[in-house]
């Protein structure tokens, strides 16, 4: 797992750091971590044009201490220079290692580098730098520590951005290369050790799981291991409007660790024919017991909907809320009986979700506006989108690197739905469910999507397949 943290607790950290050496040793190591990222996709680097962008503060001077190290190699490196000052040090470096300060944007190049603004950037790219960064050259770009026109601790682009192919994170990663509209401007994000973790006291601002994580955690059935002791998940969703909720929502359950589901809805003849290994009734009040229940998927929001909610509510076990039932909380009564809850809930609101429950919309910092929402209603958050955020209560929050564009297409809530429902059943606690839920199905959207256009089907099919490759890897 890889822990991400904001601005100003790298900026504390770096200060601890420094103290502790040599002026100019943090940049040096910035500037050879990224000159060698450089190298690598220059190669060789001997006679290639590399055009570098300098911005007026640290960021620029890494840039211009990285090109004197490729200039020194051969290269051949121009720097356009971008704003009122320049790192002076990192210039004069840059001049005697043989660099040249241009004033037009040359016509070709190799590679640019984009030290334009690194973490010290404040609101959109300047006009001198937005007007720069439509002029380049078609070349591979690499972004010094986060690209420029990000704002790096929400992940929103509030403006022009450059659009890098490789990002050289120093240190940790930052919001902005894991979440929010930053992240394709980001590219394929590297990190250059230097030295920064022992000093970075303050904790993450967010965690991202990674497939070793979601295989050491996910459930596995011992040889004492029965049914019950796998796991009985609930699923109270689908209506005679929505069957197809049901069949989704079920199809993700079956693919987790859980050992039986029982099913409560009026789709019950049709989850019978389909998932014969499922126990079905018409009722919650009717189900036997449970170890975790789903409620909501396809399930309306009429007389018998709101009944279902309002005994799923009032179990004693683990509750995920999902669509129409997210809906229905916005009565006052039925939040009252979230907030009520002593076992744990977990609420997973796309963004015009969150917007009828919280009253506003998730806004630029998606990261705030699940933690928000998870105090409020004293529930787990999974805030669905290109990179969905679980967050806790308790200020945990984590982000999922798997999201995939192919995702956005009706029902695959559902699946997702039901395979959180099974890891809570199998014992899982809330957020890492939420977690490796989030996960393995962002990995099955990917994964289906290779094969053409993707429905919810295709994503439920593709789990399993996801999980044993995980879980072999
Ligand atoms: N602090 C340290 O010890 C280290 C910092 N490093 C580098 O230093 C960077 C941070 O440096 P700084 O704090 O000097 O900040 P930056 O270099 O990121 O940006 C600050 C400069 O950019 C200008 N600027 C701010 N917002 C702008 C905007 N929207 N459009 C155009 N220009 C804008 C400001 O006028 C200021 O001169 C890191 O991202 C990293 O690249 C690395 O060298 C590692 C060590």
């Amino acid at each position: 797992m890889r822990a991400v943290y904001r601005v100003a607790e790298v900026r504390s950290a770096e200060e601890r750091l420094m103290r502790e050496l040599p002026p100019g040793t943090l940049m040096q190591r910035a500037a050879f971590g990224l000159a060698r990222r450089c190298a690598l996709t220059l190669s060789p680097v001997y006679g290639s044009r590399v055009l570098l962008l300098v911005g007026s503060g640290n960021n620029g001077g890494d840039t211009l201490y990285a090109g004197a190290l490729l200039a020194r190699r051969g290269a051949v490196v121009n720097a356009v220079l971008v704003g009122s000052k320049v790192h002076l040090e990192g210039l004069t470096a840059f001049r005697s290692a043989g660099g040249l300060v241009v004033q037009e944007v040359p016509e070709q190049a190799d590679l640019v580098v984009d030290g334009l603004v690194g973490i010290g950037a404040s609101g959109p790219l300047g006009a001198a730098a937005a007007s720069l960064i439509q002029q380049l050259p078609e070349a591979p770009v690499i972004a010094v520590d986060v690209p420029s026109g990000v704002e790096v601790d929400t992940g929103d682009v509030p403006g022009a951005a450059l659009r890098a192919d490789v990002t050289v994170a120093f240190g940790c990663l930052k919001p902005a290369h894991v979440i929010g509209a930053a992240v394709p401007y980001a590219g394929q994000v590297e990190l250059v050790d230097i030295g920064l973790e022992p000093y970075l006291a303050g904790g993450p601002a967010l965690m991202v799981a990674d497939a070793p994580d979601i295989a050491g955690w996910w459930p596995k059935p011992g040889p004492e291991s029965d049914k019950y002791s796998r796991g009985v998940v609930g699923l109270a969703t689908g209506s005679d409007a929505y069957p197809g909720a049901a069949l989704l929502s079920v199809s993700g359950a079956v693919a987790g660790p859980a050992g039986l589901i029982r099913y409560a809805g009026s789709a019950y003849p049709l989850v019978a024919e389909r998932f014969p290994s499922s126990v079905v009734t018409l009722r919650v009040a009717d189900a036997l017991r449970v170890q975790a229940w789903v409620c909501g998927c396809g399930l309306g929001t009429g007389m018998e909907a709101q009944a279902e909610l309002r005994s799923v509510l009032a179990s004693p076990v683990p509750v995920i809320i999902d669509a129409d039932a997210i809906t229905m909380l916005v009565d006052g009564t039925m939040s009252h009986a979230l907030r009520g809850r002593d076992a744990p809930t977990i609420l997973t609101p796309h963004d015009r979700e969150y917007t009828r429950l919280a009253g506003e919309t998730p806004g630029p910092d998606r990261v705030a506006a699940a933690l928000k929402l998870a105090a409020w209603t004293k529930s787990v958050v999974v805030l669905k989108g290109h990179r969905t955020v679980v967050a806790a209560p308790n200020g945990e929050a984590w982000v999922n690197p798997t999201g995939s564009p192919a995702l956005a297409t009706g029902g695959t809530g559902d699946v997702l739905a039901g395979l959180m429902g099974s890891l809570l059943a199998a014992g899982v606690p809330p957020v890492r469910a939420a977690v490796m839920a989030t996960y393995v199905h962002g990995q099955a959207g990917r994964e289906a999507a290779r094969q053409g256009p993707v429905t919810a089907v295709e994503v439920a099919a593709a789990l399993r397949p996801v999980i044993a490759d995980i879980q072999h890897a």
